[in-house]
Order: C-alpha cells, then sequence, then structure tokens
C-alpha cells in the first residue's frame, strides 16, 4: 500500500516557496502525493492548483493539478518583501503539517524555507529555527539537523547559536546524544548496517596537540573513546580543513561537526542543489531544501526546485514509498 501523502508547509510566502510547491506538482505530478499547506492567492498560477479539505483527498486532487490544503493570511504575496502580518499564517502552516505528520494523516512534513526574522518581528517566533521548533511541537528534548546528498551528510553539533556560543555549548553530554540519534538514524533511516561517523575538532588542525585548543583533548576525544568502546565505528577528533575532500570522504557516512558553518559550508558547496535537511530524532519525518527564502530572484521565475524535489523524494523513501 502506498503511504500517506506528504505535507508541504507553505514556509515565508514572500520568498520563493510558492514558486516551488508549483514546480514541485508540475514534476512530480501523481507520482508522489503532496499537498501544500498555504494561501492559495500567494500561488503565482504557473499551474492549477486544487483546493482539499483534507489531505487524503492529495493523490486525486494531483490529477488536476497542485492539491493545496488552506490557511488564511492576509493581503497578496509581495516577493522580496515579508509581510509581518502573514508570519502568524506561515507558523500555522507548519504546525498543521505537524498535527497531519503526528497523526499519520501524512507520512511526513516537508517544509518549505522561512525568513527567521520574518518570523520573529511579525509573529513573535521563539524559536531560531524549524528544527527547534518541531522538536517542542513533538515534545521532544533533543533532535539532529542533518543535511544530507549523494555526496555527503553532515550533522552540526550546535544548530543555530551565535559562534562566540559554541565553546561552552558544547558539552560532553550534547556531543554524545548528537552521536547517538545521528548513529541510530544512519541505520534505522539510511539502511546502514555499520554506519561510519567522522567526528570534527573545533579548533585549527583539531587543536594541534592542544597548542591551539584543548577541546578535542578534554572533551571531544574521551566521548568518542566512550563511544568507541560500545562499538561505533568513529573517527576524530579530525582537522576540519582536510576531512571534506573526495578521498576522505568515502572514508564515513556521516561528519558530525562542532558548529553551524563548518557542517553546512562543504555540504552546500558541494551539493547545494540537491541536498536535503532532515531532522533526526522527531516521531515522525521532516525534511527540507538545503537553501533558504531567496529573497534576491523570488517571483522572477529563476527558482531551482532541485533541492525541494530531494526534499521531497526524501521523505517519500524514508515513508516506504518508492516513486
Ligand atoms: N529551511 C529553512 O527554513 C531555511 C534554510 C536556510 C535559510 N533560511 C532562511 O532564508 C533566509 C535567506 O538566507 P540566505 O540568504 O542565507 O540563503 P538562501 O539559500 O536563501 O540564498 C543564498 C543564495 O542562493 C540562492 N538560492 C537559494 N535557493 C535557490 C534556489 N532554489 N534556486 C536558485 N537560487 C537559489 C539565492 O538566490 C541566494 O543568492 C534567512 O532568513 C534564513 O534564515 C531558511
Ligand atoms: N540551518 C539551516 C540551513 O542553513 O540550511 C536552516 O537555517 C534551516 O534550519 P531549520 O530547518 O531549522 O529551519
Amino acid at each position: 500500500m502506498s503511504p500517506a501523502p506528504i505535507a508541504l508547509s507553505c514556509g515565508e510566502p514572500s520568498g520563493i516557496g510558492p514558486e516551488l510547491a508549483e514546480a514541485a506538482w508540475e514534476i512530480l505530478g501523481t507520482d508522489l502525493p503532496f499537498a501544500l499547506i498555504g494561501a492559495p492567492g500567494h500561488l503565482p498560477g504557473t499551474v492549477p492548483h486544487v483546493e482539499i479539505g483534507d489531505i487524503s483527498e492529495a493523490p486525486q486532487a494531483a490529477r488536476d493539478g497542485l492539491p493545496v490544503l488552506p490557511i488564511d493570511m492576509p493581503g497578496p504575496r509581495v516577493p522580496g518583501t515579508p509581510q509581518p502580518a502573514q508570519a502568524a499564517g506561515v507558523v500555522t502552516a507548519i504546525e498543521r503539517g505537524v498535527a497531519l505528520a503526528m497523526s499519520g494523516a501524512a507520512s511526513g512534513l516537508c517544509t518549505l524555507p522561512i525568513s527567521k526574522q520574518a518570523l520573529i518581528e511579525g509573529a513573535d517566533f521563539a524559536y531560531p529555527g524549524h528544527t527547534e521548533f518541531l522538536a517542542a511541537l513533538a515534545g521532544v528534548d533533543e533532535v539532529v539537523m542533518m543535511l544530507a546528498s549523494d555526496t555527503l551528510r553532515v550533522v552540526p553539533a550546535t544548530i543555530h547559536i551565535p559562534v562566540s556560543e559554541v565553546p561552552a555549548a558544547l558539552t560532553p553530554e550534547l556531543l554524545e546524544k548528537r552521536l547517538r540519534i545521528t548513529h541510530t538514524a544512519l541505520i534505522e533511516r539510511f539502511g546502514i548496517a555499520q554506519p561510519r561517523i567522522a567526528v570534527a575538532g573545533l579548533n585549527p588542525h583539531a587543536g594541534e596537540g592542544g597548542r591551539m585548543g584543548r577541546e578535542e583533548i578534554e572533551m571531544i576525544a574521551p566521548v568518542l573513546d566512550r563511544l568507541r568502546a560500545e562499538g561505533m565505528d568513529i573517527a576524530g577528533p579530525l582537522p576540519a580543513d582536510t576531512m571534506f575532500h573526495a578521498r576522505a570522504r568515502a572514508r564515513y557516512d556521516a561528519a558530525v561537526c562542532m558548529y553551524h558553518d563548518q557542517a553546512l559550508i562543504p555540504i552546500k558547496t558541494l551539493a547545494f542543489d540537491e541536498g536535503v535537511n532532515v531532522t533526526l530524532g522527531l516521531p515522525f519525518i521532516r525534511t527540507s531544501p538545503d537553501h533558504g527564502t531567496a529573497f534576491d530572484i523570488a517571483g522572477k521565475g529563476l527558482a531551482n526546485p532541485s533541492s525541494t524535489l530531494a526534499a521531497l523524494r526524501l521523505a517519500w523513501r524514508l515513508a516506504g514509498g518508492t516513486a
């Protein structure tokens, strides 16, 4: 039996999300059933859309157009300029997607990009990103952000915090939890029986034996030793600058890094068009394209849908779908 449709939350209407949703339906059609949760009036109209009342109607509706579960949002879409009055609707779309995924009515949630700043300014959004918001909605303490592509999988141990706060936030407990969740997900979600994980150091040259920082010796290495003793295949702490070239990447299934840009720069450089953001540790499947709202090109017909397609396809595959 085919999995339930995927819920696709609209993200920031003034970004490229509406264009990506239409492009996704145009390419996927009825092969991969999904429904956009958003304001029908914000769609550019390059393809037809069909308003539905229940996500179970998506497979049938997709024969005639992009299935849309409507959300009320005041005012028109203004490409490139977030409208504060629409911020609450953006948050509602995510909440509705989570409810559908948690209930099983949707087999997963794919989120189109939000502008954190627009949501903070327009809706007092209390979270630095989807990842933390989804964890709160699901009642889960620990989740992991993974960006995945055929070329590379990366996990930032700390996520949306200022670089100045990274050293204090990096605790043995945090690193161990991130590693355990990553290890389990590589087995259970990605089908890798014996995952190989590479762990980056924090400092240049992974601390150069303590001369360029001691976090590797005092915090990272003891955690890795403990997990290795349990049988996990973990390399590191490795110098971050030399762990992403092709021969190095061949030695591991996922790289766990110490902070956001250490993890995301390599994957967005190597695989920006097909990278997928996956949240691990949630009680439902969540994926997202690896890019943001792209305000500079919104409304101009320039948005590349590849990452959104990859995100929908990964969600579908993780749900057991075969398209
Ligand atoms: N999943 C998410 O919700 C998510 C992810 C990343 C960034 N963001 C948010 O997006 C906003 C803008 O972030 P940014 O400028 O750093 O990154 P961005 O990814 O929006 O844009 C970076 C550059 O890449 C281009 N680009 C991005 N996606 C593209 C696509 N599909 N096709 C063609 N070109 C594309 C943009 O035009 C821009 O030049 C920020 O508010 C950030 O918080 C959200
Ligand atoms: N850190 C992500 C990135 O740069 O691609 C992005 O902000 C998305 O994060 P959420 O999925 O938590 O919104």
